[in-house]
């Protein structure tokens, strides 16, 4: 089986997960998996589509630039270049953008502030900080219509190999050096936006029903 063969089924793989959590409402939401390193390729899923459907459409290969790396009548991810940039800039392997409605109203939430920040949470394990007090800042960047400074507000984030960045009333775009990780960061970063918002919500209620019988 070729590399692209098997990059492709991890894909896909990741993509069918990720839809049994309803987290492509809309056609909203980009994969990528890189393939290869000379010249440097990777898959990236086609604009507009049905990310809950499993084709033989689904992905194409493109270049270092986010260019179709062969003939194909498919368009790459209209996101392309965010990806392009972690792969640019970072030694990920695996990148993933979706939309839910817990990433939305966190990064509004937490919007002006530029951040997020956990603490005291066991899930930021997931992002390798270990330690007891350790925190773990989530970016929060603007919404530009405009896709390269889009893509460029969101490259100023990209330092480490895995990471998120929230991108206000958009989504969420997480990498990792392979598939697995970055689903696990993607897992622990709606893990922590539920928790977040539930915990807010139980806050918010008058004290007697804020009492565990
Ligand atoms: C209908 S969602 C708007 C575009 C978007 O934010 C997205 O994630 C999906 O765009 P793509 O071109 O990758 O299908
Ligand atoms: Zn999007």
């Amino acid at each position: 089986m070729s590399l692209e063969v098997l990059r492709w089924n991890e894909l896909a793989d990741i993509k069918d997960e990720l839809a049994q959590r309803d987290w492509f409402m809309g056609t909203s939401g980009n994969l990528s998996i890189k393939v290869d390193e000379d010249p440097f390729t990777f898959l990236v899923t086609a604009s507009g589509k049905d990310k809950r459907k499993r084709t033989a459409e689904d992905f194409l290969l493109v270049d270092c630039k986010g260019r179709p790396a062969g003939e194909t009548s498919l368009r790459p991810s209209a996101e392309t270049l965010l990806h392009v940039e972690v792969y640019n800039l970072t030694n990920a392997g695996c990148c993933l953008h979706v939309h839910t409605v817990e990433n939305n109203v966190i990064s509004e939430i937490y919007g002006d502030e530029g951040k997020v920040v956990f603490k005291g949470q066991e899930l930021i394990k997931a992002f390798g900080k270990w330690e007891q007090d350790a925190e773990l800042t989530i970016p929060i960047i603007y919404n530009s219509a405009d896709i390269p400074t889009l893509a460029r507000d969101f490259a100023v984030h990209l330092k480490d190999e895995w990471g998120a960045v929230l991108i206000r009333n958009h989504g969420i775009t997480v990498w990792g050096r392979n598939g697995f990780e970055a689903k696990k960061i993607l897992e622990a970063c709606e893990f922590l936006f539920r928790y977040e918002l539930l915990l807010s919500q139980y806050k918010s209620l008058p004290k007697p029903y804020q009492t565990v019988k």
